[in-house]
């Protein structure tokens, strides 16, 4: 891994950071190119680029109900086990998310508040180029679910042999999805963002993906809602003496192994203790099974941070704003407040990276690339739109007219202005009018007693 030594006070700066595995200029290239074919030649291109990019040849993308009924029955017992243990922890979590919609009754009678509706329709991508994940399906799908969205479309690629994993079809059954494609990549995203003649489109595209399908996501995203860019995957681990080694550098490869992409950083506070965490990937690799993929994501996007104190190491964590931050230090909760940019973020030598990409209950698709800065882990909100609520009594908007007629008028909105005044002259009018005939109606009283 390529390794810094900061000096004492040294700030430590994005320069030192190498963001290509995440926003990849060939992927974007090649991501342009796969969305106009989409929306030019619709299912022709899917069934081309499928052709080309996944080495299979798939006539119908639309996954029969029979097929995914018959994977519960063809999954592993313990993985569909594992998976329903796994989803409701997700739905737990992700129902305690749930907003309500609110109002707000003023003193003056108006009425202000915020009504939440579900999306109509969304897309969720499930990655499958180098691995399988059904744990994504529930990640994506048991929000959706939780939060009344009724068209829950799945897009993932196919197996070598042109079929989905059944794990991947057992989990669209547990968590809700409605509609299932054979269909992944940059392609598949341009599908459900413009349709073809098989995929309606959605209202909205979430979940994570490699390169291209990040890129993808980027390029549609406005003609279609998006969640964020989560592309290759990230981890930072902040390491002091009190870490072992061995755990660390086996941190450090759990996100290595997905993608040769993938960015992976090791804070420390020494040469000696970097050395042994090195070392100790030596060891691990020859046992892992995906070592080819792991090492070069190390070798070319792995960064070691050595600080010469924590202020600097929390400095460094900020400016990389990884995916995923494990604090493997002594006290690693006293650090959070400090803390500002990390999609996800693991306290202490018992908290596996891995806990929280399967089973701890919060989302796993989380921002990469330094989009932590501003994005967040997907979430109930991602499924959901608000509308602003406002309702007027008289008495609110005598109170208002005023500021709303003064700003108006500033702003050389003569309609605005004047929309207002003579609602205002309408009431002050009526106002009057029942003064005159009360005025009225107490004279002739007074007439009728012959005052
Ligand atoms: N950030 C997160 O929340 C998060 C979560 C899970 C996984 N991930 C990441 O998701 C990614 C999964 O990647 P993957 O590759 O296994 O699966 P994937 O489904 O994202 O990508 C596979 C698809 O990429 C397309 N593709 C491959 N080579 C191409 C090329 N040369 N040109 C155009 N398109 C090409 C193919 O269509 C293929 O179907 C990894 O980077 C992993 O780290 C991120
Ligand atoms: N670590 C990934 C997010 O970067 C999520 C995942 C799914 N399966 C295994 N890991
Ligand atoms: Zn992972």
């Amino acid at each position: 891994m390529r390794r810094i030594d900061l000096q004492p006070l040294e700030p430590f700066t994005s320069d030192f950071i190498d963001r290509t595995g995440a926003f990849n200029p060939g992927a974007l290239e090649a991501a342009t190119v796969i969305i106009e074919q989409v929306r030019q030649e619709g299912d022709g291109a899917l069934r081309a680029l499928t052709e080309k990019f996944d080495g299979v040849a798939i006539e119908n993308f639309r996954v029969p109900r029979e097929a995914i009924d018959a994977a519960m029955a063809e999954v592993d017992p313990d993985t569909l086990e594992a998976l329903k243990h796994a989803a409701a922890q997700i739905r737990d979590f992700h129902e305690r998310q749930k907003q309500q919609s609110w109002f707000f009754a003023r003193e003056d009678g108006a009425i202000v508040g915020s009504k939440v509706t579900p999306l109509e329709s969304v897309g969720i991508y499930v990655p499958g180029g180098r691995a399988l994940y059904p744990s994504t399906v529930l990640m994506n799908a048991l929000p959706a679910q939780v939060t009344g969205v009724e068209r829950i479309v799945c897009v993932t690629p196919p197996t070598k042999d042109g079929t989905l994993d059944a794990a991947i079809l057992a989990a669209c059954k547990i968590a809700g999805v409605t509609e299932i494609y054979t269909v992944g990549g940059a392609q598949a995203v341009a599908a459900l963002a413009y349709g073809t003649e098989t995929i309606r489109p959605v209202a909205k595209i979430t979940g994570p993906g490699n390169a291209f399908v990040a890129a993808a996501k980027k390029l549609v995203s406005g003609d279609v809602g998006i969640d964020m860019i989560a592309g290759p995957s990230e981890v930072c681990v902040v390491a002091d003496e009190t870490a072992d080694p061995r755990l660390v550098a086996i941190d450090l490869m759990a996100q290595a192994e997905h993608d040769p992409l993938a960015a992976c950083y090791l804070v420390t506070f020494s040469d000696a203790y970097a050395d042994a965490v090195e070392a100790a990937i030596q060891v691990h690799l020859a046992d892992s099974t995906r070592a080819d993929i792991t090492r070069t994501s190390l070798e070319d996007h792995g960064l070691i941070v050595v600080c010469t104190s924590m202020d600097q190491a929390l400095e460094a964590v900020n400016v990389i704003a990884p995916e995923h931050l494990e604090m493997h230090v002594e006290g690693a909760m006293e650090y959070l407040g400090a803390i500002r940019n990390a999609g996800a973020i693991f306290l202490g030598a018992w908290t596996p990276e891995a806990v929280g990409d399967y089973v701890a209950g919060p989302n796993h698709t989380l921002p990469t690339g330094g989009t932590a800065r501003y994005s967040s882990p997907l979430s109930v909100d991602d499924f959901v739109k608000k509308s602003s609520i406002i309702q007027y009594s008289p008495a609110a908007l005598k109170n208002d007219a005023r500021a709303v007629v003064q700003i108006a008028t500033h702003e050389g909105l003569w309609a605005h202005a004047r929309s207002v005044a003579l609602r205002l002259k309408a009431l002050l009018d009526a106002e009057q009018a029942s003064v005159a005939g009360s005025a009225a109606a107490g004279v002739e009283d007074g007439e009728a007693r012959g005052e």
